[in-house]
């Protein structure tokens, strides 16, 4: 695994989260080191308890790791003070969750560029512009949530986690909520994404086949990276999570 690749977006090094103390004590990362590079698209799987989501967390600022340094680029988040990490999710992160979290009252346009209206910004129209026709919403820009399908809110979501050009998109089952077709139309936008733009991407999944878009898939096991894949079929994948007890 490429530890301390100088090419990396995101760097996790020697990062431990234990919850709760004493007997009850749960290790939920022990001591996971990678690297992410840039303009790359990785799934991270695992059974159910393994630790995707703390790490996803820990990587993207949302929680801070008991012991271990995470870097986004060159920027050390285990010691940034909590109003300088709210700042740099803001500005430099992306976030698209399973259920969509957009604003119900806000239209699509409204949702899209909320991130840069919270940080005192200004849309750049051209990119605006850009991301909507990326998303295929076009036709959908003025309208609310509730007159959109999950797949529309999710491409809402998704030109939402783009606006501020990010140097990472975070993906929480991006697709969990969404039928398979309305999934893959998802998974292939994503792939895109990291394709045409050069986004550096990390999605939780456990969806054999979601994990097939991504570059690399690691597998979390009782806190650790016990394995990776890279450009891995589904079959490959669902192969060795079964053997994970997944
Ligand atoms: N806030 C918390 N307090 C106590 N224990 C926690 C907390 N968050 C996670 N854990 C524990 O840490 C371990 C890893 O949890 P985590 O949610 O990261 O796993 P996961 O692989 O994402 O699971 P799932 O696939 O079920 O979502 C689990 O044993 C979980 O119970």
């Amino acid at each position: 695994m490429k530890d301390f690749d100088s090419t990396a977006a995101v760097r996790l090094i020697e990062v431990t989260r234990r919850f709760g103390r004493g007997k009850s004590a749960v290790a939920a990362l022990r001591g996971v080191s990678v690297g992410l590079r840039a303009g790359t698209f990785t799934a991270i799987m695992g059974p159910s308890g393994s630790g995707k989501s703390t790490l996803l967390q820990c990587a993207a600022g949302l929680d801070r790791p008991t012991s271990g340094r995470v870097l986004l680029g060159e920027t050390d988040l285990a010691t940034m003070s909590e109003s300088r990490l709210t700042k740099l999710r803001r500005d430099r992160i992306g976030f698209v969750f399973q259920s969509f979290n957009l604003i119900p009252a806000l239209t699509a346009r409204q949702n899209i560029t909320l991130p840069l209206r919270l940080a005192g910004r200004r849309a750049d129209k051209d990119w605006l512009e850009d991301l909507v026709k990326r998303t295929g919403l076009s036709q959908r820009i003025g309208h609310r949530p509730t007159e959109m399908s999950g797949g529309q809110q999710q491409r809402v979501a998704i030109a939402r986690a783009l606006i501020t050009r990010p140097a990472v998109v975070f993906g929480d089952e991006p697709t969990g909520a969404l039928d398979i077709a309305t999934g893959r139309e998802i998974l292939g936008l994503l792939r895109e994404v990291v394709d045409t733009l050069g986004q550096t991407l990390v999605m939780v999944t456990h969806d054999p086949v979601a994990a097939s878009y991504a570059d690399q898939v690691l597998f979390l096991a009782d806190g650790s990276i016990v394995d990776s894949m890279d450009r891995p079929g589904a079959d490959q994948v669902a192969a060795r999570l079964t053997r994970l007890g997944g």
